[in-house]
Parts: C-alpha cells; sequence; structure tokens
C-alpha cells in the first residue's frame, strides 16, 4: 500500500506488481526476461518507467547524459553493483578513488599507439578464425557463427588480457575457464537478488550457495593462476598488452586487482564483440539486401584481402559501418539497465528524483521504442549513413541517434570501445571478402532472446560457401 500509494515516486507510471512486490521484477531476471519485460513497458508508459518502489528506469538521450555524464565532476553517482561483496574492486565495480586508479593504469593499453601494435596479434587470430570457417564450409558442413565468432574474440582478449590465448580456435571448444565463465554469468541475476534480499538470499545459499561459492572461487584461482604465470615470464616483457599496461603504470596494483581486473576485461572485452558480431550477421542474413550491399562494398573497396587493415576498413567501408551501428541498437550486448543511486534530491530529463533512487537508462527499451526511432523495429543501416543526419527530407533525419549509447557514456563508459570497434570492422569485413552467407533456418527468430547479464544467443547455423570470384 505504501509502495503504491504513499511513496515519493507514488506518481511514476510503471507495473503495480513490480512496485507493490519489487521481488517480482527479479523473479523475472532470474528467469531471464527481465528486459523482455522492460521493452514492453516503456513502450507502453513512455520515456520514464517505475520499475520497482525505489527505481526509475529512463529511455532518453538527456538521461544519459543526466545520469551516466561528466556534470557530476569527481564523484559518479554510486552503481548498484552485482557483485559479491568480499571479491576484490575491479575497474567495473569499484570506488572512484579505486576506479580512477585502475582506468589510469589501463590506460596505456587502449591508447591508440597501442592499438597499433595490437593489430598484427588480432590479425594473426582473424587469420586463423578464416582458415578455420573455409575448412568447416569445404567440408559441406553447416557452420554455427555463434561459435567461431566467440572462439576468435576469447582468443583475441586471451591474448591481450592474460598474455596467452585461450586455444579455442586452434581446438575449437571454449576451454575450461570460459565454461566457467558462462556458468558463473547465468548465477549473476541470483547475486543481485541477494543485494537486496539477504533474507532470501539466505535461503538459496543454504540449497545452492556452496556451489556458487565454488564457482566463482574456482573462476578467480583459474585467472590468478593465470595472470600470475604471465607478470613473472619475462620473455613477454615489452609487449602490447593490457598486463603490460598494468604493470607498467605508475599506479601500483595489488596481485589480487592484477587479476581481478584481467579477468572482468576478458569477461567485458571478449562476450561483448562477439554478441555484436553475431547479431549484426543474424540482422544481416535476414534483410539481404543489407547484406548483398555490404558485401558488394567490401568486395569493390578492396583488390587483395591483405588490403583489409584497422585504418582501412575504418574509412573504406561507410555502409559496413553503417551495419555495425545499426547492429549496436538492434542488438546491443549490453541489453539491461545499470543502475545508479542518486546521493540529493536532483532532476534527470525534467522529471524530478528525490534522493535515495535508482536510475539508470534501459539499453534495448531505449534503442527499440518508436519514440526514439523510426521504424524502430527494423534493421536499417541506412539511418546511420550521413544523408540521413544532414538531409532533412531523409525519413530517418528525425532519429533521435543520441538516445543510443552502447558503450554508455562520461568517466565510466567502455574504455575498450575503439579495440572493439577495430576488431569487429576486421572480422565482419574479412567474413564478407572471404565467404557468402546464407541463413539455414529462414525463420530464425531473435527478437525475444532470453538475457541474463548478457544475450543468451543460441547457435547462429549458416550455409557458408566460399566467394565466386568474376573474372
Ligand atoms: C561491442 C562491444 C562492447 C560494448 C557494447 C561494451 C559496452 C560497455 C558498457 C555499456 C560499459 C559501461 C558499463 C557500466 O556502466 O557498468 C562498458 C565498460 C567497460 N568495457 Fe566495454 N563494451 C564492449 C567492448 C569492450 C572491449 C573490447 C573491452 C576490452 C577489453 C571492454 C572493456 C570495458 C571496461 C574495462 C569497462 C569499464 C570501464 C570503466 O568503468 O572505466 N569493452 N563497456
Amino acid at each position: 500500500f505504501y509502495n503504491l500509494y504513499l511513496h515519493p515516486l507514488r506518481d511514476y507510471p510503471g507495473p503495480r506488481s513490480w512496485i507493490a512486490f519489487p521481488i517480482l521484477r527479479y523473479i523475472e531476471q532470474c528467469k531471464g526476461t527481465f528486459d523482455l519485460c522492460m521493452r514492453g513497458y516503456h513502450q507502453y508508459y513512455g520515456p520514464v518507467v517505475r520499475l520497482d518502489a525505489d527505481s526509475l528506469s529512463f529511455a532518453t538521450a538527456q538521461a544519459w547524459k543526466d545520469i551516466y555524464g561528466y556534470g557530476h565532476g569527481q564523484n559518479q553517482w554510486p552503481k548498484v553493483e552485482f557483485r559479491a561483496p568480499e571479491a576484490t574492486p575491479h575497474i567495473i565495480f569499484s570506488n572512484d578513488a579505486d576506479h580512477a586508479r585502475f582506468r589510469r593504469s589501463l590506460s596505456h593499453g587502449f591508447s591508440d599507439q597501442a592499438l597499433r601494435l595490437q593489430e598484427g596479434l588480432i590479425k594473426k587470430y582473424v587469420d586463423k578464425l578464416i582458415a578455420g570457417v573455409r575448412e568447416e564450409c569445404e567440408g559441406a558442413r553447416n557452420v554455427d557463427l555463434t561459435m567461431w565468432y566467440n572462439l576468435t574474440t576469447f582468443d583475441i582478449i586471451s591474448d591481450l588480457a592474460f598474455g596467452e590465448p585461450s586455444n579455442c580456435l586452434e581446438s575449437k571448444v571454449y576451454g575450461h575457464y570460459i565454461e566457467t565463465m558462462f556458468k558463473f554469468v547465468q548465477i549473476v541475476p541470483y547475486v543481485l537478488l541477494a543485494n537486496f534480499y539477504p533474507t532470501v538470499w539466505a535461503v538459496i545459499k543454504l540449497l545452492i550457495g556452496k556451489k556458487i561459492n565454488e564457482r566463482r572461487q574456482n573462476l578467480f584461482d583459474l585467472g590468478k593462476q593465470i595472470v600470475m604465470k604471465r607478470k613473472n615470464d619475462p620473455s613477454k616483457q615489452g609487449r602490447a598488452d593490457f598486463m603490460e599496461s598494468m604493470l607498467k603504470s605508475k599506479e601500483v596494483l595489488s596481485d589480487a586487482e592484477l587479476a581481478s581486473n584481467s579477468h572482468i576485461l576478458f569477461l567485458a572485452g571478449s562476450e561483448t564483440t562477439a554478441t555484436l558480431l553475431t547479431g549484426v550477421t543474424y540482422w544481416m542474413l535476414k534483410t539481404p539486401k543489407t547484406m548483398e550491399r555490404a558485401v558488394r562494398e567490401v568486395r569493390s573497396a578492396f583488390a587483395k584481402e591483405e588490403e583489409i587493415t584497422f585504418q582501412s576498413a575504418s574509412t573504406q567501408l561507410p555502409y559496413m559501418l553503417a551495419c555495425l551501428e545499426e547492429g549496436l541498437r538492434m542488438y546491443s550486448p549490453i541489453t539491461t539497465i545499470l543502475l545508479r543511486t542518486v546521493p540529493e534530491d536532483v532532476v534527470v530529463s525534467g522529471y524530478p528524483v528525490p534522493k535515495g533512487t535508482q536510475v539508470g537508462v534501459h539499453h534495448e527499451a531505449t534503442y527499440l521504442a518508436p519514440y526514439n526511432f523510426h521504424r524502430a523495429n527494423e534493421f536499417i543501416p541506412e539511418r546511420w549513413l550521413s544523408e540521413a543526419t544532414t538531409d532533412e527530407k531523409n525519413e530517418f533525419f528525425r532519429d533521435n541517434r543520441d538516445a543510443r549509447q552502447p558503450f554508455s557514456m562520461g568517466p565510466r563508459n567502455c574504455i575498450g570501445r575503439n579495440l572493439a570497434f577495430s576488431e569487429m570492422r576486421q572480422i565482419l569485413a574479412r567474413m564478407l571478402w572471404n565467404f557468402d552467407l546464407e541463413l539455414v533456418e529462414k525463420d530464425l527468430d531473435w527478437s525475444k532472446q532470453k538475457t541474463y547479464a548478457l544475450r543468451v544467443k543460441g547457435p547462429l547455423m549458416a550455409r557458408v560457401s566460399n566467394r565466386e570470384w568474376e573474372e
């Protein structure tokens, strides 16, 4: 009764059952259906939705700036964390002072100079991807692109974060560390639940707590072993990887912090990029005219495959880049809402918000809202081409492009954005250069997939053939 009729947020619209009984929201999260519900609620209630007693979800460009932007000076609105309290802090979940220390220690590893040095390492794995897909398609088998993209990004990030590949592309399996990580990610909603309902958590802990703790510890111990091996290996010194950046920085990180940051870099940098590549390929296959146009562009921009570099792929393929931008809208790797707690009474996107409220922008709901994007549920890369932003008569001129921030904003935005783009452009361009792709299951529908902290993608089976060379 209090939540619905007396609470300071009582005038904000939202699902009454979630507002009265916030546990229902967490149950949807554990079921993997929370983000799907939020999409529906934002379509129904509009750009602000009260998603439980104390939390508001926004779906506007202004809310990105107000919540995540630089406007709060040195002090960020605290994140609502979903990590176990006893875990070592890392760049994503840490207080402002530690965050600044971690971010500075990693900045060199993500600089333009480092990216140029990383290109050779990344190319080596893209070569392996192309060779692996070629071998599989010559055996006339259907190819699971989800798996191949994951194997590639895992090897790349493992090499950059841990100083060694995870040998995924060689073995064509994910390996123990990654399998453990996948299992661990699925318990994230339970950790969220635990943080909000310590009593419910006590019961869950009795039932499955030991297993969860074992998984978490297992994953951390494994990561720490690899990190210590890299740290103490003199032959690896001088590589342009993340570990070198942390070790050479003026900031001093303990071994536990080196391990927790490497671990989070691995998670943040592998699954996200693979998800986007899988999603964009899915949407291009579902919308064949976009695939045809991108393929034509890639094959006419270069005379030979070696010409596809980080630099050339970023300047000579405007349509393929528009496909990636549209992929980031339709299939954002981060689907959900990353909440922050408001430290005082504030205004967000024009709405008054009382102290203590949790606020955030829901990625997927914002990107698929018809009030932000014209024909929001259609994959239309053309909306990101320059003519759509300059020609008033273009049907996408009024799209609210700033409402889409897949890498977030402000001091805690994605440090790996440039790396991700370089990798994704390189991988997609070379796939389109080499292969003709066709969806095996024509009516495959990924618009209502489950999501936990990440998307549950499932296999993307494609009929892949070596490209036909024109005379
Ligand atoms: C398409 C690919 C990617 C997407 C969509 C993405 C998205 C994001 C988002 C939304 C955040 C903000 C998280 C928050 O507010 O809690 C973030 C942070 C971060 N991302 Fe990415 N990311 C991608 C690729 C990468 C890559 C390749 C790396 C490199 C290893 C990376 C490393 C990080 C790190 C370290 C942070 C934390 C930054 C900080 O708090 O200062 N990401 N990313």
